[in-house]
């Protein structure tokens, strides 16, 4: 009941609700401005659309995940939720504000938070760990350069009080590059395994393929299932 195959499949109800709170997606507004007015249509649906939205998956015996997606900007983030959404890839602009989109996989509904990456708009990050139950940080393997740079975000992350109980899937993305480093060399670059208390795991994928995407989705579904 509910299960889909690899090809992922949204629940349309509650798509349709949630395309109030999409800031952008493969047709692009632009907007830094509108992450207010979204953020406010969230609101919104927390206030009233939010029962429907809230109940229906409940009624249907499907679980609900709230995930934050993080990651400096470029790292592939926007093309992943695409990529998981619509089984394609997408061509994105920089993220100014957020894109939310629901993912169901395994009986489980993901709802997938997507935020801009960019370093002036980092700081909206902290506004949306209330909550979060999973993190997928997202690297861009093939950028040597700001590996540090990922790390110090993850590490700042890794000590937020909101986000201590959340699970932490790492994608090690953009695999297809030549130049890509390995998921160990990127584990071993975030010090990942120094991190006390964490549950996480490292996945090596392509947004733009869309490898890798589902084994991370399935760790995750592993490691959710228990505590939905
Ligand atoms: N080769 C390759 N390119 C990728 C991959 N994933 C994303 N890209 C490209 O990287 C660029 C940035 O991708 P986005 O998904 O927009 O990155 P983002 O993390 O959402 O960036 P911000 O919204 O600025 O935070 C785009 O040109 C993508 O097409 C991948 O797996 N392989
Ligand atoms: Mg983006």
């Amino acid at each position: 009941r509910g299960e889909v195959g690899p090809s992922l499949v949204s629940r349309k109800d509650a798509s349709l609700v949630l395309r109030q709170g999409r800031s952008e997606g493969p047709a692009r507004r632009d907007q830094l401005q509108s992450s207010a007015v979204d953020t406010n249509s969230e609101l919104r649906l927390r206030g009233g659309g939010a029962t429907l939205s809230r109940l229906l998956p409940i009624l249907l015996g499907k679980k609900q995940c709230r995930i934050l997606m993080l990651g400096l900007d470029a790292a592939g983030k926007t093309t992943i939720l695409y990529q998981l959404k619509l089984g394609e890839m997408t061509n994105t602009a920089p993220t100014l504000g957020f894109n939310v989109e629901t993912v169901a996989y395994k009986n489980i509904e993901f709802m997938v938070w997507d935020m801009g990456g960019q370093d002036a708009i980092r700081q909206l990050w902290q506004h949306y760990y209330k909550n979060a139950q999973a993190l997928i940080f997202v690297v861009d393997s093939s950028d040597e350069e700001r590996l540090t740079e990922a790390r110090d975000e993850l590490q700042k992350l890794m000590a937020e009080e909101e986000l201590r109980d959340s699970v932490l899937l790492v994608f090690a993305n953009k695999q297809d590059m030549p130049d890509a480093r390995s998921v160990q060399e990127i584990a071993e670059e975030l010090g990942l395994q120094e991190l006390q208390n964490r549950v996480w795991y490292i996945q090596a994928c392509s947004a733009s393929t869309g490898d890798g995407l589902t084994d991370g989705l399935d760790w995750l579904v592993s490691k959710m299932a228990a505590k939905l």
